[in-house]
This record gives structure tokens, sequence and C-alpha cells, in this order.
């Protein structure tokens, strides 16, 4: 346990009954729960596969995979389960489908694939009638309500009203042989509540559970924790109260409160020592959060050195601020000799990055938006897919829709009307109607032809990817489908053609190895990639949003866009959230090791009028001695330009190889 402090040591020796390590920002909780998973897989405490490590995203578990091999020499870490909630909840589905009336190949559906089937059931609606219902059924079912108990609970006319679209909406999702992703804690959750013998053999096959960002679980999460945990309560958990950052998404942080009230054997570490910011930003973010009420009261010192103070910007609007980072990123780049990957530019919301990446490009320096190019939501990626999915699962109506259009293949909306019609009464899916010569008998010749040749072409494909490795099958749909010849067609130059071929490339590699695993699963496990995880992000620097910075760190950050309004947001303001933008706001600034910069734009424009903004009511909560504000101290600003401006000449001389 080199260099860790003596309650981390106790955090990591304690591996009899519930723990929970509730600490601040950069005390090392993250490596608390890496160490000792690797000690209790070196001692032998438990075999690697019997050990679960739960994080927030698919890309912190990545992290920690790569941590934890290099702590553990060999490959003796490699069986512990490092995944989401969700991941977890899939393996389960997936191992006990039958137990929960699904069929091998189920399928996942995405956010999109959920907002049709609302549009459909409910034509005519508009957005936010939509959103709403969507948005009641999803509360149902982070409580681990079925439909029926649903409408049994509910009281308002709202809640029935909920209650009514959730029983609809689940007879399709059963129809349709699919989940969705509040299904994949609440499934295996009512599986393991109600059925002693699954739960058995779960708690067989998970011995002892460790949850990062514990804060940040909703109830339903809470819940399946508590029964792999069982009664004595084999976890570790750790958080920090003044993280929490999702509770808009339905994450619950008195869940911290809850687990010392089931588990009154529970042990509680605190760890107070940071080691990832300067003393100044520390001491900055310290005096910020002590704003909030506090029912966990907790210290955080450092030993690090006071560093710079954190510089503030004024700026006139959003490009001058953009112009203004990137100018700064560009010379402290130089200055230090550092890589672009030590910066990051953190913003509240995502449409806060277009001024950002316009005077990125400007300068030609790299970036790297999280969240940006969703991959997934790429046009080619969906499409195959959608393929893949048909496949699999032919009960799958929403991917067969998607499928039997890309490429299209002359049969119009009408007749796929028709077709779902006939599919209905005869109780079939659409791709099983099509099968059946007497529904295509009753369907336009041409149209019917075509639907002919795409269960066909189905076929051949199901029976090309028994033999043939997930990777290879990917490939061979985009030729096979007609889609690849489609996208020739559809692009002018072979620039733009070679793009879009290489999302499909790009996609079969995220089949390649998949350690025997079938094409139907792979696909699950890719569905559940959000948009912030693919971050391959090499030697760029970072943009990203407030929320996706959790449980990161850089040597150097930016955050901007901090006026009133922006931060804290208008509509947090309105439902009285100003404590949760409190604690991102917390988040963000403790993110940075070394320097920080905030700034905030004075004036702007809304509906094309000019409007003139206030800085954050939260630059009144920082203390003022750990700040420099630019433009206030003309001294430290002139000597700051002249550094610049040499700086500046050093770089051009270097051009030049003088
Ligand atoms: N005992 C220690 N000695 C030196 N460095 C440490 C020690 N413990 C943790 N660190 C380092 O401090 C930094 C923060 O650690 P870590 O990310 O685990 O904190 P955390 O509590 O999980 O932070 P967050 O709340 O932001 O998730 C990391 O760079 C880590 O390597
Ligand atoms: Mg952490």
């Amino acid at each position: 346990m080199q260099g860790m402090n003596s309650p981390q040591q106790e955090a990591v020796r304690h591996t009899e009954g519930p723990l929970l390590v509730l600490a601040g920002a950069g005390s090392g909780k993250t490596r608390v729960i890496i160490e000792k998973i690797a000690q209790m897989v070196q001692k032998g405490r438990y075999p690697a596969h019997r050990i679960a490590a739960i994080t927030f995203t698919n890309k912190a578990a990545r992290e920690m995979r790569e941590r934890l091999a290099k702590r553990v020499r060999g490959d003796a870490a490699e069986g512990v389960r490092i995944c989401t909630f969700h991941a977890l909840g899939l393996n389960i589905v997936q191992i006990d489908h039958a137990k929960l009336g699904l069929k091998r190949g189920f399928s996942i559906f995405d956010p999109d694939d959920v907002m049709a089937q609302f549009k459909d059931l409910m034509p005519g609606a508009d957005k936010d009638a939509l959103y709403g219902a969507m948005n009641l059924v999803s509360k149902a079912k982070n409580l681990a309500l079925s439909p029926e108990k649903a409408a049994a609970y509910a009281k308002s006319t709202r809640e029935k009203e909920g209650a009514h679209w959730y029983a609809l909406y689940q007879e399709r999702l059963q129809a349709f042989n699919a989940v969705d992703f509040d299904d994949l804690i609440r499934l295996p959750l009512n599986l393991l509540e109600t059925d002693d013998e699954a739960r058995a053999a779960w708690r067989e096959r998970i011995g002892y559970v460790l949850v990062d960002e514990y804060q940040d679980t909703n109830d339903a999460q809470y819940r399946l924790l508590k029964a792999l945990a069982g009664e004595q309560g084999q976890f570790t958990c750790v958080g920090d109260d003044d993280q929490s950052i999702y509770a808009w998404r339905g994450a619950n942080p008195e869940n911290i409160d809850t687990l010392a009230r089931d588990y009154p054997s529970l042990r509680v570490i605190k760890l107070e020592q940071n080691y990832r910011c300067s003393n100044r930003v520390l001491r900055a973010a310290n005096a910020l959060i002590a704003n909030n009420p506090h029912t966990h009261p907790k210290q955080l010192w450092s030993e690090a050195k006071d560093g710079e103070r954190i510089r503030v910007w004024e700026c006139n609007d959003e490009a001058h601020e953009a112009e203004k980072v990137a100018a700064e990123i560009q010379f402290m780049a130089t200055k230090h000799g550092a890589p672009w990957s030590d910066f990051c530019v953190l913003f509240r919301g995502n449409h806060q990055s277009r001024a950002m990446e316009k005077a990125m490009q400007m300068l030609r320096i790299p970036y790297h938006l999280s969240g940006g190019t969703a991959f997934l939501e790429r046009q080619e990626v969906k499409d195959i897919l959608s393929w893949v999915r048909v496949m699999v699962n032919p009960d799958d109506d929403s991917a067969f829709l998607r499928a039997v259009q890309a490429p299209g293949r002359g049969v119009g909306q009408t007749t796929l009307a028709k077709l779902s019609e006939l599919a209905r009464n005869k109780h079939l899916s659409m791709a099983h109607a099509i099968a059946s010569i007497s529904v295509l008998q009753q369907l336009p010749t041409r149209a019917s032809n075509a639907l002919d040749q795409f269960n066909e072409t189905l076929h051949q494909l199901r029976q090309y990817a028994t033999q043939h490795p997930p990777d290879q099958v990917i490939r061979h749909i985009a030729e096979r489908s007609g889609l690849l010849a489609q996208i020739r067609s559809e692009c002018k130059n072979e620039q733009l053609f070679t793009l879009r071929k290489n999302n499909v490339e790009e996609l079969a590699s995220w089949f390649e190895g998949g350690k025997g695993q079938g094409i139907a699963d792979l696909a699950s496990q890719l569905a559940l990639f959000s948009r912030n995880d693919k971050d391959d992000a090499g030697n760029q620097v970072r943009l990203m949003s407030m929320h996706a910075a959790k449980g990161l760190e850089f040597r150097f950050v930016f955050i901007i866009g901090m006026q009133e309004g922006v931060l804290p947001h208008e509509a947090s303001l309105e439902e009285g959230r100003l404590e949760e933008e409190r604690r991102l706001l917390y988040v963000a600034i403790t993110r940075a090791k070394e320097q920080l910069w905030m700034s905030y734009a004075s004036g702007g424009k809304k509906w094309g009028e000019r409007v003139t903004r206030l800085p954050s009511r939260f630059f009144e909560e920082l203390p003022a001695a750990e700040l420099h504000r630019d433009g206030l101290d003309p001294e430290a600003d002139k000597a700051r330009s002249q550094e610049r401006s040499e700086n500046a000449l050093a770089n051009i001389r270097a051009m030049l190889g003088r």
C-alpha cells in the first residue's frame, strides 16, 4: 500500500462487513477502490471473478481496468467485473433472460427507439407531452414499479396518465422482445428481490461489490446493490455528498444515509487529505461548498503548494472568451512544454462548446469534444446496428423499420403501415410477417417483391453470422445490405465516402476479438456505450461538460460561461436547485491539479438582441485572496503581457529555426 495514508489503508483492509468511504474531491477514493481490489486478488481473499466494481460510466470502467492492470502483475485481476450498474444489469438479464420473459437476442432500445414508440402511441402529441409521458414512465421504472404497481400506486391524474402510457409502452417492448435502459436495472432487481434461487446464484457469482461515485446512485440501483451484497453487506461504497450532481436524473444522495439505516454495522471512513489540487484551488473549492448545508461535515486539506491564484476574466462575449481561452492554452502549453491533453475546458451546457471549437480551430489547437461526435448516432452506424438487431431478434419492429429502409428499396410509408397492420392482425412481428406469402399477397407487387428479397437477405446474413467472426459479419452486412453502395452514391467525393466508410470500419473494429461472444451479445454491450464514452482522445485539449468531468483530473482547467443564467442555470434557479449547481461548480473546480481559470461573457445575444449578463453569483462565494481579476491589477497584467509577447517572439524564432 505504497504511500497510502492511514485511513486509506484502513479502508483497503476492511473487508468484513459494509464500508462507506465518505470523502471530498481528490482524496483518493477511487484509488482506494483500485488498491482494495488489487489486495483482495493478491491475497486470494476473493477470486477475481467474484469481485464486482461499479463505476459511473463505461469510460471510468475502462480507466479503472487499465489502472488495475498496471497495479497487479500478470493477468491475476483480469476476471474482475468492472462495469456500470447498467452493464451489470445487462449481464444479469442476458443470463436469466428466460426467467424475465425475454427471448435470447433481445434488443436494447435507445432513447430514439423509445421516442419513436411514444410518438406512435400518442399520435399528434407535441414534444412536451411526449417527453412528459416518457419521464413519468422512466420514473416509475426507476422506482422498480411494474406497470400494474404503477397503476395501483398512482394518486394524481398525472401519475395515472403515466401508468396508462407505461402499460401500453411495456406491452410493445414485450412484443418486440426488447428492453430499454431503465429495464436493465428494474428487471434484475425484480428478479433478485423475488426469486430466491436466482438471488442465491448471483450471490455465488458475485461475492464482493465496490461502488465508486456512490452519491449518484438512484433508488433502484441502491436496491440492486443491496440485493447483491446480502444481509452481511459485503461491499465498499465510496462517494462524496458534495459531488452529487445527478439528482435531476433520479439520483438520490440520501442513499448515503439510507446505507447507515439499512446496515447498522456500517463502518464509515473519512479521508481528509486532498492529493490532487493546489492549495489555492482547494481553498476556493472549500469556501464555495461551505455555502451548502452539510449533514456530513468534512475537512479537506492539502500538502501541495499554494500555486497560482485563480485567474478570473471578464470577456465581451462568448467569441471573445473563447479566443482568450484558446490563446492562453497555446501560451501555457509552450511555457510549460505541456502536452495538449493536460488542458481541459469545462462548461455547463453542450451548446457552449461551439464558440470554443471555432477558436481552437483558428489557432490549430487539436481538441476533443466529449459527447460531440456521438459515434453511435452516426447514420451508417445506426443503420448497420438495426440490421444486427433484426437479424438476432426478428421481433424487433423498431429495428425492422430502420433496416428495411437502409438502404431504401422502394417500400413506401403507406405499404409499411399496411404491413404493420397485417402483422398485428396475425400477431406476428413485421420481420416474421414478410416471410408469410399470405401477407405479401396483400401488398403491391413491387413492394412485396422487395420485401421478399429483404427477407432472403436477412436469412443469408443469419447463416453467414453462424460461421464468421463478429467483425467480419459487420463488414458483410454493410456490403450485402446494399448500404455501402448507397453511401457511395450519396457521397459527392471520394474523401467523404472514405470518411463514412471508416465509420463502418470503426464499428467493425468494436466487434473484433469479443472473447468468443456472439454478435448478439456484442451488439447489446455496444448499445450501452453512451455518448461520452468513446473517448480515446490522445494528445488533444479536452472540451467537456462539467457533468462529464466527474472523477477526472487535469493540470490546467478553464471554466467558461460563468455568468448568471448559465451557472447557476436558469432552469435550476426556477426549480430551486441552486445547491446542486453549487456542487457542480465544486466538481469543476476540483478537477484542477495545478491552475484554474474562470471566465464569463458580460455581453451576448439573445433572439438576435444584445443583452448584458451578470457574473455568476458564485464568484462572491470565492475568497478574494485566491482570485486574480485580470484588468484589476495593472502591474501584474503588464508583466504578463510582456511575458506573452516574449513568448510569441520565441515561438516565431523557433519556427524559423533560429
Ligand atoms: N496516498 C496518496 N498519495 C499520493 N497521491 C495520492 C494518494 N491517494 C490518491 N492520490 C492521488 O490523488 C489523485 C486523486 O485521487 P482519486 O482520483 O482517487 O481521488 P477521488 O477521491 O476519487 O476524487 P474524486 O472525488 O474527484 O473522484 C490521484 O492522482 C491519485 O493518484
Ligand atoms: Mg474518484
